[in-house]
């Protein structure tokens, strides 16, 4: 990692844009290097050039300072950051269902994977475009990038609403609430109920301790964690605030070494028997990538679970010539 932080964001639609703000708030780059498209009938130019006059208008108020460079569709200019974003998509595409950007993601990443490829970018991708972990999958195979320097986020944001839940339920605040929603950043995912703990002391646990506040309408909440982003989606036509942060986490956790345990979405290679495709685990996230695999012991519900969401990504992959 050199010491000024060089950080690439593909699409600069609401998650990019907020990616890019959030990173400038949080002091985790020192260079921002953005891309769109910037020609033919989907050229974004103008809302490029209006994302950086902003971002820029903003630094006076950064404790910071940022570099911040428009790229256009010159993907090769970001082969030397440090971690390159991508936020390229179509979200309304997705107001039903993340599988519905699947061919226009998986398309339109076909025209900077090879060209960063060819470039030597030889950094850390974070990847938010849905379906998160057929995008991811895609980045590994079509580029063929070390896959631990491929992270999609993946549960990362689910795991947060999940948290949120518990909070809410309970009152405990959510940084004490150890949750994970795994498996595929979709409909499939699920609530790793096993393993939730509040402070380190297991659910179950407390559950027969103190049955008034921590018996929960396990349903209920996992259906509040899977389906936040439709509420979102409802009000507003995306998601934004949240996926920028998570993705942010990412790249903080990356640039700054840290070794954080993060939901996200990996290679898998023998979990549970998965090989070849991107799904979601804990993962120990430092400087050179994923640095290895958490996984809990799964109930066998739990497993069926995780076994049935990358069937479902597998499908996808097939869909889209990937498998
Ligand atoms: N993984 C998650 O948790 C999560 C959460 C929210 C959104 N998303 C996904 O993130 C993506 C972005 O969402 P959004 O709301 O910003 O979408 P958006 O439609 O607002 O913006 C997408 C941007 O990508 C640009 N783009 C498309 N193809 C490109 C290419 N080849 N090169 C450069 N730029 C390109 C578009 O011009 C546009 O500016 C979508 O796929 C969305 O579904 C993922």
């Amino acid at each position: 990692m050199g010491t000024c932080v060089s950080v690439g964001i593909i699409g600069l639609g609401h998650v990019g844009a907020h990616v890019a703000n959030s990173l400038m708030l949080q002091g985790i780059a020192d260079e921002l290097l953005l891309c769109d498209i910037a020609s033919g009938d989907e050229d974004n130019s103008r809302k490029l050039a209006a994302e950086v006059q902003d971002l820029s208008d903003s630094l006076a108020f950064c404790s910071h300072n940022v570099r911040i460079e428009s790229c256009g569709e010159d993907y090769a200019a970001l082969a030397s950051c440090d971690v390159v974003v991508n936020a390229a998509g179509k979200v309304r595409l997705a107001a039903q269902d993340r599988d519905g950007e699947l061919f226009y993601t998986t398309d339109t990443a076909r025209r900077f994977i090879p060209v960063l490829a060819r470039a030597g970018f030889s950094g850390v991708w974070v990847t938010v475009a849905n379906p998160c972990d057929v995008v991811a999958t895609q980045i590994w195979k079509l580029g063929g990038f070390d896959p631990r320097r491929v992270i999609g986020t993946g549960t990362q944001l689910d795991s947060a609403r999940f948290r949120h839940v518990l909070s809410r339920e309970t009152g405990i605040d959510q940084h004490s609430v150890g949750a994970y929603m795994l498996g595929e950043h979709g409909a499939t995912q699920f609530a790793c109920w096993s393993q939730v703990n509040f402070g380190g002391k297991p659910l179950a646990e407390l559950e027969r301790e103190e049955p008034a506040r921590f018996s929960l309408d396990r349903p209920a909440l996992e259906d509040a964690a899977r389906r936040g982003g439709y509420v979102a989606m409802a009000g507003k036509m995306c998601t934004e605030y949240a996926v920028a942060n998570a993705a942010a986490r990412l790249v903080r956790a990356v640039v700054s070494n840290e070794h954080a345990v993060l939901a996200c979405s990996t290679l898998m290679d023998g979990v549970y028997g998965e090989e070849g495709l991107f799904c979601s685990v804990p993962c120990v996230v430092g400087g050179s990538g994923v640095e290895a695999l958490m996984v809990p012991d799964l109930t066998g519900p739990e497993q069926a679970a995780f076994h049935a969401s990358c069937a479902h990504i597998r499908e996808n992959l097939g869909r889209v010539g990937l498998v």
